[in-house]
């Protein structure tokens, strides 16, 4: 009866173990369970990451674009600078207006009054009479006057002989020999505000040779002369309207000597000796021109004063009877005077002689000879052909004899019926040279009657057709310039609302991130409550199995015999159980079974009471109940302590966690121990080792002694659980986990179900097919191996 008690204990046992098996396996299972969350969970966090990662590639665009943008508003406040700029350099142009206007009305009256003034001398031809002083010889000799001077008002001039008048001669102005150069000048001043207008001037001195031609144009050192006043009074005027003109001004001084050009300078030239040739050019409608004659160009006075004296030093001079420093030629300046409107861009380019006549003489008279009479010749022709000339304009012939001479034909622009002229007769006071002195004054008169007309603007086409095609090309890059504002206003505003977009795109963008975080959070809940629920599910499906399988084992109260209780204590148990066997129904029947092992004979207590077998026998109540979660080290050790499933905690950030080994997580259950066969047949060939003690310390001491051989064969069981679980966690990482003998857990590749292998009796290798469509059916069943394990078991 032993016997067959250790066998059924045993067989009891094997069960239970067989029990464990199928809860180690559905532990498993729930590690792949949890290692396929924590898969899952992988995924989610590398997803995670990635969003993030855009996120952050997003925002450093977003940063991108507001550094765009804030150039672009750079570039808008640049603008509004530069248009501020604008307005305000309009309003001084305006400004500037104003002024070039009231300057201009200024300038227009004072034209008027010129204009006025030129009506009143009936032409542009005015004629000035200067009389010399009486030089020293004259002086000494007491030589009598036949000007009267003191009777000379309103430019009549009264020639008189021995006291005699003999003939009056009317004029533009009359200076006596007292009249000093600046005198002279202020009423020759006038006609430098005409060239400045663009028309062409001449000024020249006409008489008998040393009368004070010379003095009158060049004068002295001290006295300067009308040459040089008129310049300073042309560089003065064109300061003073150097903000509504730009002038270029250049002198040529040049002799007509000998009926030969010589320019004078030119460097290196001696007096009479021409290097080159110089012929007069028309070179336009009316416009004459000497073609390689030095045209300085002068800014100031000292320049201009330089130019003179360095003409006046090349000048050719001789002694005569009448003249120590006797002109042998005519000397010219010719100022060109280039003047550009800056208000109308009106382009004007005018010519002003300054001419010192050779003087007129006698030759009879003088005496000359040789070359000097060749020069007095020269200048008497030059003269007569300027006579002519004059005679020709004021008989308004058709043909005007420029030509007869070179000073003629240089002055021909500027005596012909466009322009304003000005002679100085020179005149000498003495009755010695009165009839040089009436020769003078009746040239002089005929001079004075030439109407030369209306003087005529020279305005300078070229410059004007230059200017205009200019005002063209300016508006048309004016238009294109508009045209390029246009497009940037056009771009600046494309940016704009790209910009905006952008903006708009990065905040959808950030609402989806916010979004995705929340549906992540909302799906970690959803994963984390379905693990807690399965886990529940599972874990109350591993009692419901415990239960059954518990039902299962247990055998009916009935038959149950009563040793079991002589396994606890052989008193306590006979006692309990006859008390039991009196009580009312059947407690041996319901609440007492003994140890299904019949080899195991102090294991004959079972862990498991249900509740209706603690209400039907309440002394068990105080037997060591195992918990209703059955834990893999608790199932088979009441002393180890039970391992608890925890849950990872909840975590606040959004970076993943390193991939934990399941192994880590799961608490890797133990390998059941099976009873190793030994020879001695005492213990139906088994060794006691294998089989768990009963821990009561209420047991009696059989009781106890096997308390100790199990506290021994519990330590023996964890060290193995410690040599075991690396192994388990080598058998897992190499893909599986051996759950028991037979069954090995084999854990696929990533996001793969595990699936359970049966090693069987074939020593570990491959399950027949037969036994692999069984386990696939079962897999299929959601890992229920209760049944299924078992039978294979
Ligand atoms: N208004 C004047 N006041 C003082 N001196 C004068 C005046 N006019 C002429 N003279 C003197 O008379 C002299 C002769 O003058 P100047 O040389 O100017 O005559 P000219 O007409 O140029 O003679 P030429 O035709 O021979 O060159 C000079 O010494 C000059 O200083």
């Amino acid at each position: 009866m032993k016997s067959r008690e250790c066998q059924e204990a045993c067989k009891s046992l094997q069960e239970l173990q067989n029990e464990l098996m199928r809860k180690s396996m559905h532990v498993g299972s729930l590690a792949f369970a949890v290692e396929g969350q924590v898969k899952e969970k992988t995924k989610w966090f590398s997803l995670l990451r990635d969003l993030t990662r855009k996120l952050k590639i997003m925002k450093m665009e977003q940063i991108e674009l507001s550094k765009i943008a804030t150039d672009y508003k750079k570039c808008l406040s640049d603008f509004s600078d530069m248009s501020s700029i604008i307005q305000s350099t309009i309003s001084r142009e305006v400004d500037l207006h104003h002024d070039l206007r009231v300057k201009f009305i200024e300038a227009s009256k004072d034209r008027k009054i010129l204009y006025n003034k030129v009506l009143e001398l009936k032409g542009n031809i005015r004629v000035f009479c200067r009389s010399r002083p009486l030089n020293a010889d004259e002086i000494a000799s007491a030589a009598s006057m036949a000007i009267d001077f003191e009777s000379a008002k309103n430019g009549e001039l009264l020639v008189k002989s021995s006291g005699v008048s003999k003939k009056v001669f009317k004029f533009d102005a009359v200076f006596s020999p007292e009249a000093d150069q600046a005198e002279v000048f202020q009423d020759t001043a006038p006609l430098v505000s005409s060239v400045l207008d663009g028309y062409n001037v001449c000024i020249f001195a006409y008489g008998q040779t040393g009368t004070g031609k010379t003095y009158t144009m060049v004068g002295t050192e001290e006295a300067r002369g009308v040459n040089y006043m008129t310049l300073d009074e042309l560089f003065r005027l064109m300061k003073n309207m150097e903000h509504q003109y730009q002038y270029e001004v250049s002198v040529s001084v040049l002799e007509v000597y000998n009926e030969q050009i010589r320019d004078l300078l030119v460097s290196g030239t001696q007096p009479g000796i021409s290097t080159k040739r110089l012929e007069i050019r028309q070179v336009g409608d009316g416009v004459h021109h000497v073609p390689g004659l030095v045209e300085a160009r002068v800014k100031n006075m000292s320049e201009v004063w330089e130019v003179l004296q360095a003409g006046s030093n090349a000048r050719a001079v001789g002694a005569t009877n009448a003249n120590e420093y006797s002109s042998r030629s005519h000397c010219m300046h010719c100022v060109m005077v280039k003047s550009k409107n800056l208000l109308n861009g009106e382009c004007t380019r005018s010519k002003l002689w300054l001419v010192d006549l050779a003087g007129s003489e006698r030759i009879a008279k003088t005496e000359v000879q040789g070359e000097r009479l060749k020069e007095a010749q020269n200048i008497n022709r030059s003269l007569s052909a300027l006579g002519d000339v004059i005679s020709a304009l004021a008989t308004k012939s058709p043909h005007v004899p420029f030509r007869n001479s070179k000073l003629t034909h240089l002055l021909q622009d500027s005596l012909g019926g466009d322009s304003k002229a000005l002679m100085f007769v020179q005149i000498s006071p003495t009755d010695d040279d009165l009839s040089e002195t009436l020769c003078s004054l009746n040239f002089a008169c005929r001079v004075r009657g030439v109407e030369l007309g209306p003087a005529k603007k020279q305005v300078d086409t070229t410059e004007f057709l230059k200017y205009k095609q200019m005002v063209e090309r300016m508006k048309q890059e004016l238009k294109s310039k508009d045209a390029q504002v246009n497009k940037m206003d056009d771009v600046i505003s494309n940016l704009d609302f790209r910009w905006k977009e952008t903006n708009m795109k990065n905040k959808l963008l950030l609402e989806k991130v916010k979004e995705l975080e929340m549906q992540l959070h909302i799906e970690r809940k959803i994963a984390q409550q379905n693990t807690d629920s399965k886990q529940a599910g599972l874990q109350q499906q591993i009692r419901q199995q415990q239960e059954h399988a518990t039902a299962a084992a247990r055998p009916p109260l009935a038959s149950r015999p009563l040793g079991l209780y002589k396994n606890i204590s052989d008193q306590q148990g006979e006692t309990l159980c006859k008390e039991q066997a009196n009580g009312p129904g059947s407690f041996a029947q319901n609440n007492c079974y003994k140890s299904s092992d019949p080899l195991a004979p102090n294991t004959g207590l079972v862990k498991h009471i249900d509740m209706i077998e603690k209400e039907n026998n309440p002394d068990l109540g105080e037997l060591k109940i195992l918990p209703q979660r059955t834990g893999r080290a608790s199932s088979i050790c009441m002393t180890a302590r039970r391992a608890t499933i925890l849950s990872n905690p909840r975590r606040n950030s959004l970076m993943p966690l390193p991939n934990i080994p399941t192994s880590t997580q799961v608490t890797t259950p133990f390998l059941p121990m099976h009873p190793t066969r030994t020879n001695d047949l005492s213990n139906g060939g088994y060794q006691a080792e294998c089989f768990p003690q009963p821990i009561s310390e209420d047991s009696p001491r059989g009781l106890r002694s096997g308390g100790k051989k199990l506290n021994s064969i519990l330590r023996r069981s964890l060290q193995k659980k410690i040599q075991i679980k690396p192994v388990i966690r080598q058998q897992m990482r190499k893909g599986g986990v051996n759950v028991g003998e037979k069954i090995r857990l084999s854990i696929q590749g990533r996001g793969r179900m595990a699936r359970r292998v049966l090693l069987g009796n074939n020593g570990g290798r491959r399950p027949d097919s037969a036994t692999l469509h069984k386990h696939i059916q079962e897999k299929e069943k959601g890992w229920n191996i209760g049944t299924g394990g078992r039978n294979l078991l």
